[in-house]
């Protein structure tokens, strides 16, 4: 049975910690469902960590259905949230046809935007249509030439603005908010006084839950991973180390061996060559 949006909303109300996660592909959905995560994200980041972009700005929404599909597949199990690229929800028409091509073709439980108060009407349009929607405050990276890649809202305007916005968009039913890059008592604060949850990004423990890129937990990125983020494991190390170990066996003829190879019977190959049987 998949995750549902009520069920991440039980979790805040029972006080449990949520973990969500970004997925772009089979095999990465299916690890995370294995190791017990039924929250997913199909991060427009794709378009930074899969595809080698330097923003998210280029992601079309054809990238996200066709990642988002495999991911879907890989976690039947999950709750998959897709972005809705750049663009693509500038109007509730287009929205729509955003959310339709997320839901139906990929067919993901409900979609992320970035955006406050200003995006309330289109949260409302689209949850009123039955499309579970997850909001996205703080640093949004869709807006990085606006407002700069750094922590947002650490002036007590800005940082009023943003607790309004975040009850613009639960007014106008999303299920949750990301808060990216905001200062940690803010993304406190606010979380204190929503009843959806608060799911952090570089925005300190006291969200409740938290999301982080797949490639940053796995050092797998190529830069240095940024500062919000912990690798627990240094898997692109270890894949660059077993690549090189094949390759030095391919060179040096250790690999493959019999045990990677078919044999044959030596008189039906003496055969097939037009030599006569010994
Ligand atoms: N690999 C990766 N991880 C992410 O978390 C991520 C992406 N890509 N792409 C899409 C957005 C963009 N995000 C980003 C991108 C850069 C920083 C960054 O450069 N942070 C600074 C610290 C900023 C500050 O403290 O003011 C850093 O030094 O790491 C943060 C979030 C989050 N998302
Ligand atoms: C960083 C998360 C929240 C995101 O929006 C993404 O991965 O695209
Ligand atoms: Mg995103």
């Amino acid at each position: 049975m998949r995750f549902t949006v009520r069920d991440i909303g039980a979790m805040k109300q029972a006080g449990e910690r949520i973990v969500m996660l970004t997925a772009y592909d089979h095999p990465s959905a299916a690890l995370a469902e294995a190791a017990g995560v039924r929250f997913l994200l199909v991060g427009d980041s794709l378009g930074m960590v899969v595809l080698g972009r330097d923003s998210t700005l280029p992601v079309t929404i054809g990238d996200m259905v066709h990642h988002a599909e495999a991911v879907v597949r890989g976690a039947p199990n999950a709750l998959v949230v897709g972005d809705l690229p750049f663009l693509t929800y500038a109007c509730p028409e287009d929205a729509v046809a955003a959310a339709r091509a997320l839901m139906q073709q990929a067919g993901v439980q409900a979609v992320k935007l970035e955006g406050g108060a200003a995006l309330a009407p289109i949260v409302r349009h689209l949850t009123t249509l039955g499309v579970p929607v997850m909001g996205h405050l703080g640093f949004t990276p869709q807006a990085m030439h606006q407002v700069g890649v750094r922590v947002q809202a650490k002036e007590a305007a800005e940082a009023r603005r943003l607790l309004d916005d975040a009850l613009a968009l639960q007014d106008a039913g999303a299920f949750a908010v990301v808060l990216e890059l905001v200062p940690a008592p803010l993304a406190e604060a606010v979380s204190a006084r929503l009843r959806i949850p608060t799911i952090g990004i570089g925005a300190g423990a006291g969200c409740d839950g938290q999301v982080q890129v797949w490639h940053d937990l796995l050092g797998l990125s190529l830069q240095k991973p940024p500062r919000h983020a912990r690798v627990y494991a240094p898997v692109g190390e270890m894949i660059r180390d077993a690549i090189a170990a094949y390759a030095a066996d391919v060179r040096d003829g250790s690999f493959p061996t019999a045990a990677n190879s078919a044999r044959m019977d030596q008189a039906e190959l003496d055969r097939a060559l037009g030599r006569d049987d010994r």
